[in-house]
């Protein structure tokens, strides 16, 4: 009797060879056969009859072999097997080129399923190299659904199916089901022996899409009991304990009324530190909702307890930005800020590494070489990182392993929807920010063409003289990158502007200066001793200069939605009216749709979730996930609903069970997951 862990070579019709074949699609065992799912199928059992083929496209017809299969000589080492085939309603010429084997199985008089493009009209009408199957005398319904598999050069469908059978043929009896039954019942799932059958061999479209909803399920449900796991294991680790006692101290010296959302934040994140055990949290919100607060509260909450607090920034422009924000709230409290970059002399560097070191620097302002270059800690309580840091599970368990377990806040400026971001963070815990602080009016925003050009020109100089301030973004720093298609370039696009508006003062800034001169730009524009600063997307993320109101960003098609949502977010940041421009609406149909998706929200969970259906889950995230395990069939944007259930009956299945020791089957399914994308927290 075959088991499921046999080796695919011993299947009839492979051999060693295509064994070697399979194995680059990952196929070495009768289980990975059936653990490879097609990528589409092909709808084979609507059947057309002949005289209805009214359009080039693919069809299935039903139909008896007229003529003998004529092999022509076309040229040299390319040949043309012709044959017509008819049914009750007419006749279609069928072509094989270069494969004389396809036509020399078609025998005349027999009836066959055929399914293949058609191309041309009326008499031409010819059906282009068909997958053909033979029909039995007595079939009512000779079509099928037939799986289409990743393929592998000198692989064919024929040998995926032939392996795919195998492997079906040992799914008698029993076979162990990860998923429990309480839960297949709750939901209707099929048991994984009924969707696996119908995976590879669907007799209807509902079957397959029944069968993925459960595959769905069950990979988000394992992924969630792996994360489940880990977050439970932590509460094993014993953590620092802060008392809440400074927080209404906090709270009063903050220059505004705290939101409600960022007082929750920080309620939320006081919690944690006060449970005994380390937090693991993400502040999530979209552009302006004021992140910087909440991680200014948890920097109060470490200084107050006589702990120290690193502030990761992801770029020195920003490090430099979150010092001068967070030092005079602080210096309220008596507690010291300190910053450490790169561009520092060295003796501020070492100045700043010596306080560090005593303890005197309370809360210390850098990037991510804070953790990296060793900086010595005198008491490393709460560390802030930003996402893009991926600051993930191995990360923090190194930081554990320096000793002390800190406090970890993770920022994140993507707003995706909360069951998503419970996903893709993982195994941290979620404050959402969705309220605006007040008093801000939306973004003016507009999609515009190079006809608006002088227009636009005037626009910035006119927002300018009423006291504003514009950032303009262009997509390349230098022109001579990219000749042809005329992307805008920062430096030259500095020159233009500066010769159309010579009375304003304009800077640039991009990613190849010294770090010193871009913080010197930037920190004079926001004194406002520039009205422009032209710029690459290096202002992307954080930068916050609330006087500013107009952004123009050159050549918008080529960012992603998200991310011209985030430069949007630069401006509208204080009470003055403020202004987005997007020039690109003239590259086409695509380009103009996309623009005016943000033209008409600005809403950050609605811009990225046009972004995910537009671009799909693996672009849009890209790196983004922190460490998980890769998921195969689910789909994050298309599958939340799903993935809500899956969420939930994790959190409850391992809260009365938290070992799985009553659910082997899907212990192993999970630690199989997990060792695969070799997490070593996990193992
Ligand atoms: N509760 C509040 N009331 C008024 N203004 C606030 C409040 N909270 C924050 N701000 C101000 O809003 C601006 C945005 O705050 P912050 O820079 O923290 O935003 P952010 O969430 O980091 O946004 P981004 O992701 O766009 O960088 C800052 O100028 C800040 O001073």
């Amino acid at each position: 009797m075959p088991s499921v862990d046999d080796s695919i070579q011993f299947v009839k019709g492979i051999g060693p060879k295509k064994a070697k074949l399979l194995e680059k699609l990952h196929i070495r065992t009768l289980r990975d056969a059936l653990e490879t799912y097609p990528r589409d199928y092909e709808d084979r059992t609507h059947i057309t009859p002949i005289a209805e083929i009214d359009m080039e496209d693919k069809y299935a017809v039903r139909a008896v072999v007229g003529t003998e299969p004529k092999v022509n000589r076309i040229r040299k080492g390319l040949t043309l097997v012709k044959c017509t085939i008819y049914d009750e309603t007419g006749t279609l010429n069928v072509t094989y080129f270069n494969n004389p084997y396809a036509a020399a199985q078609l025998r005349v008089g027999q009836e066959y399923v055929f399914y293949g493009k058609v191309q041309g009209f009326g008499r031409g009408r010819t059906m282009v190299s068909p997958q053909s199957e033979k029909v039995a005398p007595d079939a009512d319904h000779p079509g099928r659904i037939v799986p289409v598999y990743p393929l592998t050069a000198g692989l064919t469908q024929r040998d995926l199916e032939r392996v795919t059978a195998a492997a079906l043929d040992t799914l008698t009896g029993e076979w162990p089901d990860p998923l429990p039954e309480l839960l297949r019942a709750k939901y209707r799932l099929p048991d994984a022996v009924d969707a696996l059958s119908a995976i590879h061999r669907p007799k209807t479209k509902d079957d397959v899409a029944q069968a993925r909803r459960r595959m769905v399920f069950e990979e988000l449900f394992l992924l969630c009991c792996g994360l489940q796991q880990l977050k439970e294991r932590r509460k094993a680790d014993s953590g620092i304990v802060f008392t809440s006692n400074g927080l209404d101290s906090f709270f009063e010296a903050l220059p505004f009324t705290p939101t409600g959302a960022q007082r929750r934040a920080i309620m939320e994140i006081a919690a944690d530190c006060a449970s005994g055990r380390p937090m693991n949290r993400l502040v999530q919100g979209d552009v302006g909702s004021g992140k910087t607060v909440v991680a200014a509260g948890l920097c109060a909450l470490a200084a107050q307890n006589g702990w120290q607090a690193a502030f990761m920034a992801p770029t020195e422009i920003l490090a430099a930005q979150h010092a001068e924000t967070l030092a005079p709230m602080l210096d309220k409290l008596g507690i010291s800020c300190t910053l450490l970059t790169g561009s520092m002399t060295a003796a501020q560097k070492r100045a700043a590494l010596a306080a560090i070191e005593t303890g005197a620097a309370q809360v210390v302002v850098g990037t991510h070489a804070l953790i990296q270059q060793g900086v010595q800690f005198h008491r490393l309580g709460a560390v802030i990182a930003d996402e893009q840091h991926r600051f993930g599970v191995a990360q923090r368990a190194a930081l554990s392993a320096k000793g002390g377990s800190p406090h970890v806040l993770v920022m994140s400026a993507t707003p995706i929807p909360r069951t998503l971001a419970l996903i893709m963070y993982g195994d941290l815990d979620v404050s959402v920010l969705d309220e605006i602080p007040p008093g801000r009016s939306p973004v003016e925003t507009y999609a515009v063409g190079e006809n608006m050009r002088k227009r636009i020109t005037a626009f910035i100089d006119k927002q300018v003289g009423l006291g504003g301030q514009a950032y303009v973004v262009c997509p390349l720093i230098e022109d001579s990158e990219n000749a042809e298609t005329k992307l805008k370039s920062a430096e030259q696009h500095a020159k233009d502007l500066q010769k159309l508006l010579p009375h304003r003062r304009v800077a640039v800034l991009h990613g190849r200066m010294k770090n010193a001169e871009k913080d010197q730009i930037m920190r004079d524009f926001a004194a406002q001793k520039y009205d422009i600063l032209v710029a690459t997307t290096v202002i992307e993320v954080g930068v916050d200069v609330p006087n500013a109101n107009l952004m123009v960003v050159e050549d918008a098609d080529r960012f992603g939605l998200s991310q011209l949502h985030q430069l949007r977010g630069r401006v509208g940041r204080g009470t003055r009216q403020s202004y987005c421009v997007f020039f690109g609406a003239d590259k086409g149909q695509v380009a103009r749709e996309r623009l005016r998706i943000l033209c008409r929200t600005g809403d950050g969970f609605e811009v990225a979730r046009a972004d995910l259906a537009q671009r799909g889950p693996g672009d849009f995230f890209g790196q983004r996930q922190h460490g998980l395990p890769a998921l195969h069939v689910a789909d994050l944007a298309a599958d939340l609903a799903l993935m809500q259930n899956a969420r939930e009956e994790a959190e409850a299945l391992l809260a009365a069970d938290p070992t799985l020791a009553g659910y082997p089957i899907l212990l192993d399914r999970v630690q199989r997951m997990f060792a695969e994308q070799n997490d070593e927290a996990f193992n």
